[in-house]
């Protein structure tokens, strides 16, 4: 059993820790949260991950919404399964990514409306290729996250996120890298899902994390956008 946790605790994700991502998130479309998520709840959702893998209950993930969705193994070759809030830990992921919603909300006036999230599985040799994780007009994705839930992770592992200068237009080109985010235990990492290019760099360890994405409500006709 892990430690019990709470995401309401003070000193989690705490009014300064709000203000610097905020500020960054403002000042150059990425922040980079690290130790702020308590051991606890990433340790409990890496078990989970664990347990989703021993299951077999992770699928191949693959690219684009809807009607468009194809398998391409050679853009990303992660495995996926989409948090459903049916365990505490996501419950408690989801509240603290609530409190995180709130936050943005209040300072950059964003209209983020909902999250949705998955875990992610990259086993040794896999990697997501330089990409955007929404295109403008296309889909309501505003703010990408990704927590990540390696306890190791030696320097010669690989893995890493490679985040991109802003770019209006997504070219397969995207430049010198912004930042390199090691995949550790604890690290949350948000971005502009529009704008901010990005990939994982090829992993020699298998590699687990949470995406989640913040998205601008869609409804149409008093209908509201579906999440999948
Ligand atoms: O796992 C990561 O570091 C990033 C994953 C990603 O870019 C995505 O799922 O869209
Ligand atoms: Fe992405």
């Amino acid at each position: 059993m892990s430690a019990p946790h709470s995401p309401t605790a003070p000193d989690w994700l705490d009014d300064a820790c709000l203000d610097a991502l905020i500020d960054q998130l403002a000042g150059q479309g990425y922040a980079l949260l690290e130790h702020q998520v308590p051991a606890s709840l990433c340790l409990a959702l890496a078990e989970e991950l664990a347990t989703l893998r021993r299951q077999q209950a992770l699928h191949a993930a693959g690219i684009g919404r809807g009607s468009e969705h194809v398998l391409r193994r050679d853009i990303r070759s992660d495995s996926i399964h989409w948090l459903d809030r049916s365990t505490q830990a996501q419950r408690d992921y989801f509240a603290l990514m609530e409190h995180l919603r709130e936050a943005i909300n209040r300072a950059l006036f964003l209209g983020l409306f909902e999250l949705e999230a998955h875990f992610a599985h990259y086993p040794p040799g896999s990697f997501y290729k330089p990409h955007l994780d929404s295109f403008r007009g296309r889909s309501n994705r505003v703010i990408s996250s990704v927590l990540y839930l390696n306890p190791e992770w030696p320097r010669d592992a690989g893995g890493e996120m490679v985040i991109y200068p802003s770019q209006p237009e997504f070219t397969d080109a995207p430049g010198e890298p912004l930042v390199l985010v090691r995949p550790m235990l604890g690290t949350l990492v948000c971005f502009l899902s529009e704008t901010m290019p990005h990939e994982v760099l090829p992993t020699r360890l298998p590699r687990a994390s949470i995406a989640g994405w913040f998205r601008r409500n869609a409804s149409l006709n008093g209908m509201v956008d579906p999440a999948l």
